[in-house]
């Protein structure tokens, strides 16, 4: 070890080489000749762990001392990842770790494929909160991630017999290292009862006597930032009885009484909802909201008493970003903590209410904007009801001053929708009780202005702001796709882009290079090479690596239209079956995604995927022309090797559907280029690329608007394409499922008559502009300079870039560098 070296601290191989063996030692209690790969990785935790903790306890000093104002992210999901590899990426160390692996005669790889990915999260909403911490962290902004420390994450995923099957996620089986236990750290959470007022020495002041109280522990993961020493907070808070075995009960032989209010409790923090929409009235997943807000506000509230003796400025010292509606309780509870907690009166409870919190939109879709039966609200949340009730009526006032007489916008606007039986809308709670409102690209922010919140836009403009998602390239270029990261930081003499990715920029001086063509040729071959085989172990489909992979991955939703992408594949082999010899660049399909498990159309097209890649694979006559792969458990960590490995990316929801898509950018910046509808995000990546290096179709928003205001007919596209009319045709003979005739009818029936997310009106366009595909991908050289292009022109694409725009236009928070 070097003179000032630490073993628990330091990062030279002899350090790291000596803290595994010890941790291997007297943490696994393993010596190398019988541990197991599972001992390993451990060990190989615990020697980051000291490193970040090293890092943690100096960051929160320094913003102890600092007084720094802090972001706080609260999200019901944050879909971390694997860690061990992030944190070797962001502590600088990978290749002095490989290095101290291979002299102890270990793979890293193999130790890396132990790791249990902590899958608190259902998509881009969860993930998007992962790379989020990491760019805050990096960007050396003081923050805190809360959330919920689930015990059950997202279900891990199976193919049976073409069928998605969920298997419980028990990640937490064989222990978290990443995470500590903070049994001191608990906080009373109340739920169902009554509320009462009383006199408090002449004060009318409201207590609430609940039903239940349950607690919420803390378990807290340091989120290192990458080459800086900031190591920024994930709180996850989770649910246990304030007293867990009832020795009455037991002494009576009612031994399930006994633990009753035990399991009753940790239900709360049990398992992940797996929808990414809401499922009418579970009140589970309301108490699950209320739950970690109330933890995350009343530790916040805590942190600012203790260190200045007050919360009166509150609002000076957090600002708290609501992740969607399901953190929005947060504006009642805030209310609630600072009136009956914190003995404020009304009004300067609600201006440090009102500049406290920041509120995020992800999706239009009028079945994902939250609302609670007030039944149901009120019987599990009685007084932050009434708290909901008078933010209500004042804001009311506020809307009927400024637009006189006009009723309809008062119901409109109002948080209480008095139609469906009365129920609290949680997009209008976050916004009242919010100073900025945002979408997450520009097209989705203008359209939230100009539909679901048009009123509040019409009352409040100066509040309504657009952050365009990002995407960390630590993970998803550095840790996905090491060889390309090489390739990059050779090309551009340093790897200072992996910090500033508008650096990325400068190889378009590189896209004619000849040698940078064979190069990246040779990357990405390689990518192909590993999910190839992969997909040969796991998916029982070994991809030709010279053919164009196209890539379709995220959660299977109808508005994605992973069915349009099954038209298409139909359609060829059609083309392929009548006419044997017709010139087709050979093309393996891939797709990934879970459905929701109650979602049955969504799992009916996982089952028309892989019973049309079924007969495709094994048909003779296409003899790898074309093949079809369903990759199972889409995951994060599934996800970096498929990001690096695509040749095409399909970006295909019906325009006005997707919020912005994130794979969109991952897939772009690992030199896929894209097919994809002016929808989200993808008409920035088209504005960065040029429109020259992106295969655009498909009705606009505006278009698909009209369409189906005028009356969508979709059998009239049918009737009017032949080859649509035989894919939808050879779907409903059988053909796929055995013979069996009705398996499909379901699918082909709601596209023949309803139609909601126009598959058939953008059929035609999506088929041709495939063939244009066809004919760029014959010219590799001509691909390959639009790949490097695509790369070189993604760097507004990072999520650095997304937490710069957060930090100037809405938090008003400054980096705070730890000091070491
Ligand atoms: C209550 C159930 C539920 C769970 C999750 C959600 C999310 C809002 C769904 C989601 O993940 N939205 C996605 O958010 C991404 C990050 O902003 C966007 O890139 C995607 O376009 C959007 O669909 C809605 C409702």
């Amino acid at each position: 070890l070097s003179g000032h070296e630490h073993t628990r601290t330091g990062l030279s191989q002899a350090a790291l080489k000596q803290a595994f063996i010890d941790n291997l030692f007297y943490l696994q209690g393993r010596f190398p000749e019988v541990a197991t790969p599972h001992d390993f990785y451990m060990a190989a935790a615990y020697t980051l762990r000291d490193r970040l903790l090293d890092r943690w306890v100096k960051t929160a000093r320094s913003y102890k001392h600092s007084q720094a104002r802090t972001v706080c992210y609260l999200s019901a999901e944050f879909l971390l990842g694997p860690h061990l590899v992030n944190n070797l990426i962001n502590l600088g160390i990978m290749d002095t770790a490989r290095a101290a692996g291979e002299e102890l005669g270990l793979d890293l790889d193999a130790i890396v494929q132990e790791e249990e990915e902590p899958g608190l999260g259902n998509g881009g909403l969860g993930r998007l909160a992962a790379c989020y911490l990491d760019s805050l962290a990096t960007l050396e902004i003081p923050a805190i991630g809360y959330g919920i420390r689930y015990e059950f994450g997202i279900f891990d995923q199976t193919i049976e017999n073409g069928w998605q099957v969920e298997h419980t996620d028990a990640w937490l089986r064989n222990g978290n290292p990443w995470e500590i236990y903070r049994p001191k750290l608990r906080f009373p959470v109340k739920f169902g009862g009554h509320t009462q007022q009383y006199d408090d020495d002449g004060h009318l002041r409201i207590r609430w006597i609940p039903d239940l109280v349950i607690e919420g522990r803390a378990y807290d993961t340091p989120i290192l930032g990458y080459g800086v020493n900031n190591a920024n907070l994930l709180r996850l808070w989770s649910a246990h009885a304030t007293q867990s075995f009832n020795f009455q009960s037991f002494n009576t032989g009612d031994y399930y009484g006994a633990v009753r209010a035990k399991v009753e409790a940790e239900t709360i923090s049990k398992i992940l909802y797996p929808n990414d929409e809401p499922e009418a009235g579970k009140e589970l997943r309301l108490k699950q909201q209320y739950f970690f807000v109330s933890c995350s506000l009343q530790d916040m509230l805590r942190l600012q008493f203790n260190t200045t003796g007050s919360v009166e400025k509150f609002h000076e010292k957090y600002s708290v970003q609501l992740n969607d509606t399901h953190p929005a309780v947060a504006v009642a509870e805030l209310m609630r903590l600072l009136i009956d907690d914190y003995k404020m009166t009304w009004d300067p409870a609600w201006e440090i209410t009102r500049h406290t919190f920041g509120y995020t939109n992800h999706t239009l879709l009028p079945e994902a904007l939250e609302t609670w039966s007030v039944e149901l609200f009120g019987r599990i949340l009685p007084r932050p009801l009434e708290i909901v009730y008078e933010i209500n009526r004042c804001f009311l006032d506020e809307v009927r001053m400024r637009f006189l007489g006009d009723e309809s916008r008062v119901a409109r606007m109002s948080i209480i929708d008095e139609t469906q039986g009365r129920r609290v809308r949680m997009a209008h709670l976050a916004t009242v009780g919010s100073f900025a409102v945002n979408g997450v690209a520009a097209m989705h922010s203008e359209l939230v202005k100009s539909t679901i919140l048009k009123d509040f836009h019409d009352l409040w403009p100066e509040k309504f702001h657009n952050v365009t998602n990002g995407v960390t390239p630590r993970r998803f270029i550095v840790a996905a796709n090491p060889r390309l990261a090489t390739l990059l930081t050779e090309r551009l003499g340093s790897d200072a882009w992996v910090r500033d990715l508008s650096l990325l920029r400068s190889l378009e001086a590189h896209a004619d290079d000849t040698g940078l063509h064979a190069d990246w040729q040779a990357v990405k071959t390689a990518a192909k090479e590993d999910l190839s085989n992969w997909l040969g172990k796991h998916a029982g489909v070994t991809p030709d690596p010279a053919s164009l992979f196209d890539v379709q991955a995220k959660r299977i939703h109808e508005y994605k239209r992973q069915h349009l992408n099954v038209l298409h594949i139909v359609t060829l082999y059609q083309r392929l079956k009548a006419n044997p010899h017709l010139d087709l660049p050979p093309r393996t399909f891939i797709f990934g995604g879970k459905a929701a498990p109650g979602y049955f159309m969504a799992k009916l097209i996982i089952k028309l995927i892989n019973s049309v890649a079924e007969v495709i694979n094994r048909d003779p006559q296409i003899n790898g022309t074309l093949r079809v792969a369903f990759m199972p458990d889409f995951s994060v960590k599934n996800g970096q090797r498929l990001y690096p490995a695509a040749d095409l990316s399909e970006q295909i929801s019906l325009a006005g559907k997707e919020a912005s898509g994130t794979g969109n950018m991952k897939f772009s910046m690992n030199g896929a280029l894209t097919i994809g509808t002016l929808d989200g995000a993808n008409v920035e990546i088209r504005e960065e690329v040029g429109d020259e290096n992106f295969f655009l179709f498909g009705l606009t928003a505006e278009q698909a608007q009209r369409h189906q205001a005028q009356g969508y007919r979709p059998w009239e596209f049918r009737h009017e394409s032949e080859e649509l009319r035989s894919a939808l045709d050879l779907i409903d003979s059988g053909l796929f499922s055995h013979g069996d005739k009705e398996l499909f009818r379901p699918l082909t029936n709601s596209l023949i008559q309803y139609d909601p997310f126009m598959v058939l009106a953008d059929y035609e366009h999506y088929v041709s502009r495939q063939s244009e595909v066809g004919h760029a991908w014959r010219d590799r050289e001509h691909w390959n300079r639009m790949s490097i292009l695509n790369v070189a022109r993604m760097g507004k694409f990072s999520s650095d870039r997304s937490i710069r725009d957060y930090c100037e236009q809405i938090w008003k928070v400054q980096p705070a560098p730890a000091d070491v």
